[in-house]
């Protein structure tokens, strides 16, 4: 996928993005005293707002539409930064553009769909406009990647990604749980993708905001979409969520932004050794796991000639016990030891039951 980077937009974008705005446009008011604290806050570099809301149950605001695109383009001129709207449907899109909106973002239920992100993208034939694309609700690689391509396919190249949370009803910490990971791996697919992160969406709650914003600068993303509001109590939407400006004003000073290092540039030196080292102590650790593994196989041709079960309890409760106290003394947290170990365990009991069905257990893979 050929993509251009945030800063080659042509929109006087920087390295790290950040977009701030309401979770919905609700009054011209609410716009222009927006625009009064953001005048002071050169860091902030493009508006966002939603217009069109799509609301799980009908009944609640599903946004104000058209009426307040013209407000918008007041914002971009008072503060001279580029204005972005979600977009569901290709009517948003004719609207959008017919407003001078300057980037179209496509939200978390609208990836999900192929057909509304099908018809967003035959809506943007021949057009140049930025879009960013949102995760879809569920953690879908595959499905975040395919509506990125669908924009690209129709010359889009103006891409970037945000990452904001996937829905897990079981999750009691977050509003739409991180999945870092899968985040991450996007990252891996897309090389030269930018991912914005939505610390809004991911925690759910203003207070949790800032934590949820370092980490994914940790994890180097290049920008963050923080939803704001003059009065976040009286919010029409997303009360919880949205930050007043002087909350996102501390957030911005307090945040340390991270390099991520391109592997095209020279690494620092000492970097490079350590990551050496790090090689070593790898090769090291898959050595370890593949003699383990060999031992294994022993216990296992043992546990077939005397028919005793795979899995023996009492053993691998004093294993999971004695090592995890092992590791916590070694720095590592107790989770960390626990979720290790049991990828072990379950790997032996997978190698030992092949075994026992008489099949021949496979050369050592270790993901
Ligand atoms: O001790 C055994 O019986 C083993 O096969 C080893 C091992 C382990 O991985 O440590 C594997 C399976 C058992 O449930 C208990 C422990």
């Amino acid at each position: 996928m050929n993509t251009l980077k945030m800063k080659n937009w042509g929109l006087g974008l920087g390295k790290h993005v950040i977009i701030a705005g309401p979770c919905s446009v609700e009054t011209e008011k609410q716009i222009d005293d927006l625009c009064n604290s953001f005048e002071r806050e050169p860091q902030i570099g493009m508006f966002r707002a939603g217009i069109w809301k799509p609301r799980t149950r009908p009944g609640n605001f599903e946004g104000l539409g058209d009426q307040a695109l013209p407000w918008l383009q007041k914002v971009k001129n008072r503060l001279n930064i580029p204005v972005c709207v979600e977009v569901a449907k290709a009517a948003h899109v004719e609207s959008a553009l017919k407003h001078g909106i300057d980037v179209l973002w496509i939200g978390a239920r609208t990836t999900v769909n192929p057909f509304s992100v099908q018809e967003i993208a035959d809506s943007l034939q021949g057009v140049d406009i930025p879009v960013m694309v949102k995760n879809p609700i569920n953690p879908d690689l595959a499905l975040w990647i395919g509506a990125l391509e669908r924009m690209n396919k129709v010359g889009i190249n103006k891409l970037a990604a945000i990452h904001r949370g996937f829905a897990d009803p079981y999750d009691k910490i977050y509003r739409n749980k991180p999945n870092w990971n899968l985040a991450m791996q996007l990252k891996l697919e897309l090389p030269d993708l930018e991912i914005i992160n939505d610390p809004s969406h991911i925690a759910g709650k203003s207070e949790m905001i800032f934590d949820v914003a370092q980490r994914a600068l940790n994890f180097g993303m290049d920008g963050l979409m923080i939803e704001t509001h003059p009065n976040p109590e009286a919010a029409w939407s997303d009360a919880r969520q949205q930050l007043n400006p002087e909350q996102l004003l501390t957030i911005l000073k307090e945040i340390s932004f991270r390099e991520r290092i391109d592997f095209e540039n020279q690494i620092p030196e000492n970097l490079k050794e350590m990551r050496e080292s790090i090689d070593h102590i790898d090769q090291k650790l898959i050595d370890l796991l593949s003699d383990r593994f060999h031992l294994i196989d022993q216990v296992g041709a043992y546990k077939k000639a005397h028919d005793l079960s795979v899995f023996q309890g009492g053993r691998w409760q004093d294993v999971l016990d004695s090592r995890t106290k092992l590791g916590i003394k070694k720095d590592m947290s107790e989770k960390f030891m626990k979720s290790l170990l049991i990828a072990i365990h379950d790997e032996s009991i997978k190698r030992q039951e092949k075994q026992i069905a008489n099949e021949a257990v496979e050369p050592l893979t270790i993901i």
